[in-house]
């Protein structure tokens, strides 16, 4: 189990221990999963009821080694709607396997949630973003995957989706419009955006040369995470809506001089926290109005 390598590595009676082994440890029964990208772990502080579990006295689960990524899962409840928040997730470039960084996406599925709110930081390409923009996710593109590091690759299970998934509807639609709708609301339609996600490896920020070919395959901005969660989601019939915090321009002119560094991410990510928390919390009230009429 957790072998490195590009295809799963993970059986079905890997995430049926881990599963039981959460729904023996917790009362709560989550219908919402919310990804904390980095920094932005404060996402989880509007739940009530909270209980937390580290990464590492979970059965299977990986740890998270990236600055700004706490490590714990946070199961509670946001207007009677019962979460489970990842505070932190896994990256590729941590030395992962993608089984591994999509493993909780999996235990989710099998606890029963049904809607997973995707957060993380990525860095503007489109020109007209400013740091501070909050992105919802209509599209992305998997460069990894384009190279055969995708998630799906390897023998496919059938109990969790089909062989060759649909993804031209990886983000739901209804999400995003209510995503809108709440952000109108809150008063941030100024710095809320609709665009196309691209995701690299990482670990490195982009040279100004591959920053100006992500702009001409149609990317309006890019990070090193999310997509394989998502692909993982959508094969298994989870209901997506996925938001990434511009924390900077990525430079796309040789003449500019400015440096990118995590340290500055993370700062933007704190600057955006509480607003991302409200709408997040926001959003989670009128998803349970969803499952309610379903
Ligand atoms: O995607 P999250 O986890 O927010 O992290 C982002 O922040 C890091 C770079 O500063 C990269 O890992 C990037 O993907
Ligand atoms: N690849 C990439 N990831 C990021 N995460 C936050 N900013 C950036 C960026 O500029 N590039």
């Amino acid at each position: 189990m957790h072998t490195k390598g590009s295809s799963c590595c993970c059986s079905f009676e890997d995430y049926k221990l881990t599963t039981e082994w959460l729904l023996n440890q917790t009362r709560h029964r989550p219908k919402v999963a919310v990804i904390c990208g980095s920094g932005l772990g404060l996402l989880a502080e509007g739940a009530a009821d909270k209980q937390t579990f580290r990464y590492q006295d979970i059965p299977n689960f990986p740890v998270s080694t990236v600055p700004g990524h706490e490590g714990c899962l946070v199961f509670g409840t946001i207007e009677e709607t019962p979460c489970v928040f990842m505070k932190g997730h896994f990256h590729l470039c941590e030395g992962y396997s993608l089984c591994q960084v999509t493993f909780p996406v999996r235990i989710f599925k099998l606890m029963g949630v049904e809607f997973m709110l995707v957060t993380n930081a990525s860095g503007g390409i489109c020109p007209d973003f400013k740091v501070g923009d909050i992105m919802i996710i209509k599209d992305h593109i998997n460069l990894p995957g384009f190279a055969g590091q995708h998630p799906l690759c390897g023998p496919n299970d059938e109990r969790f989706g089909t062989r060759f998934p649909c993804m031209s509807d990886a983000y739901s639609k209804d999400l995003r419009t209510l995503a809108l709708d709440v952000g109108s609301e809150l008063g941030c339609s100024d710095f809320i955006r609709t665009g196309v996600y691209c995701m690299v490896s990482g670990p490195n920020f982009e040279t100004i040369a591959e920053a100006r070919v992500l702009l001409t395959l149609g990317c309006d901005s890019v990070g090193m995470s999310m997509v394989p969660e998502v692909t993982v989601a959508k094969h298994c019939g989870l209901k997506v809506l996925g938001l990434t915090l511009v924390t900077n321009k990525v430079s796309l002119d040789y003449s500019r001089e400015e440096k990118v560094n995590h340290d500055e991410v993370l700062e933007i990510c704190k600057m955006r926290a509480e607003l991302l928390q409200k709408l997040v919390t926001t959003l989670i009230g009128r998803c349970q109005q969803n499952i309610n009429r379903q």
